[in-house]
């Protein structure tokens, strides 16, 4: 790990479309000794929670931070539009996630990173969203084919998601709706109107992982005992479900309850930024 030796290159609030909340960050290393071992890295890409209705690409600048400048790799966190007023509704978060996708695959030699490595980081409902794009392919195969305007270039898109970490997952609205009834009135309804089957149909536990394009890249899944917003089962069924039922890249899906922290407290925690650090560096060690 350079750490130390390398500066974080901030480009802010580049546009992947043409809304102002279609906007994502890309953290560059850059190693300023020696300009001639510049090799573009992976890009690990974050998606930030708040129930999509709050929330920001900042809320998750910090562990960003630390694994850009801990594994010297690039780092994009993104915003999507979230559901403050009423014509915001499902899908529009997922596919505006899924376009942010697109233009970081599509725009990778610009910017020095490798897009055939990219790792999705997802907090909360951006774990939701994370498993949404590769449980429900629909929504990244969309955006890309309109971005690449290249089906094979799709599938490679798909090939080039090398691991998933989700952090105090939602996965399943139904579930999530019987453990909090208030939740449907405070979020669910705003962001998916009010018909039950649009809940299970948008879950990514209710989508057969036959239907995904490739296998399910590596899944590290983490929640905290401590967490006050969403039940540990929402983690719990996912990873026994994603066990029991889908082919994983070399088997490779790990719950990880031992970290502390709340629902947001958890993004602090050292052991959370070490654990997907190291997660991603386990990963890359396996060309
Ligand atoms: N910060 C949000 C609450 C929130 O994000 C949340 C609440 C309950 C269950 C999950 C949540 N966030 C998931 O992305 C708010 O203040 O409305």
């Amino acid at each position: 790990m350079n750490q130390g030796m390398c500066e974080l290159k901030l480009h802010a609030d580049i546009p992947y479309s043409s809304h102002p909340q279609q906007t994502l960050d890309l953290y560059i290393p850059t190693l300023h000794n020696d300009t001639s071992t510049k090799v573009p890295t992976p890009i690990v890409i974050l998606i930030h929670g708040g129930a999509w209705v709050t929330g920001d690409k900042k809320d998750l600048e910090s562990l960003g931070k630390f694994i850009s400048s801990s594994t010297n790799f690039a780092v994009a966190l993104i915003n999507y539009r979230i559901s403050k007023t009423p014509e915001i509704k499902h899908p529009v978060h997922i596919n505006d996630v899924a376009a942010a996708i697109s233009w970081i695959y599509l725009n990778s030699d610009k910017y020095s990173y490798r897009n055939d490595r990219m790792y999705l980081v997802g907090h909360s409902i951006g774990a939701f969203l994370s498993a949404q794009l590769v449980f429900i392919p629909e929504y990244l195969i969309n955006a890309a084919n309109s971005y690449l305007k290249n089906t094979e270039k799709t599938k490679e898109l798909f090939n080039s998601i090398r691991g998933i970490v989700g952090i105090e997952g939602i996965y399943d609205i139904p579930s999530l709706l019987e453990r909090w009834p208030d939740y449907k009135k405070k979020f669910v309804e705003p962001a998916f109107g009010t018909d039950p089957e649009v809940y299970k149909s948008a879950s990514p536990q209710y989508h057969s992982c036959n239907d995904a394009v490739t296998t399910i890249p590596p899944y590290l899944i983490i929640h905290s005992l401590e967490d006050e917003l969403v039940d540990i089962d929402q983690s719990n069924n996912f990873y026994e479900y994603v066990k029991q039922n889908c082919k994983v890249d070399e088997g490779w899906v790990k719950l990880e309850t031992g970290i502390k922290g709340t629902h947001y407290g958890i993004l602090k925690e050292k052991e959370l930024e070490l654990g997907v650090v190291e997660f991603i560096l386990l990963r890359e060690a396996k060309i």
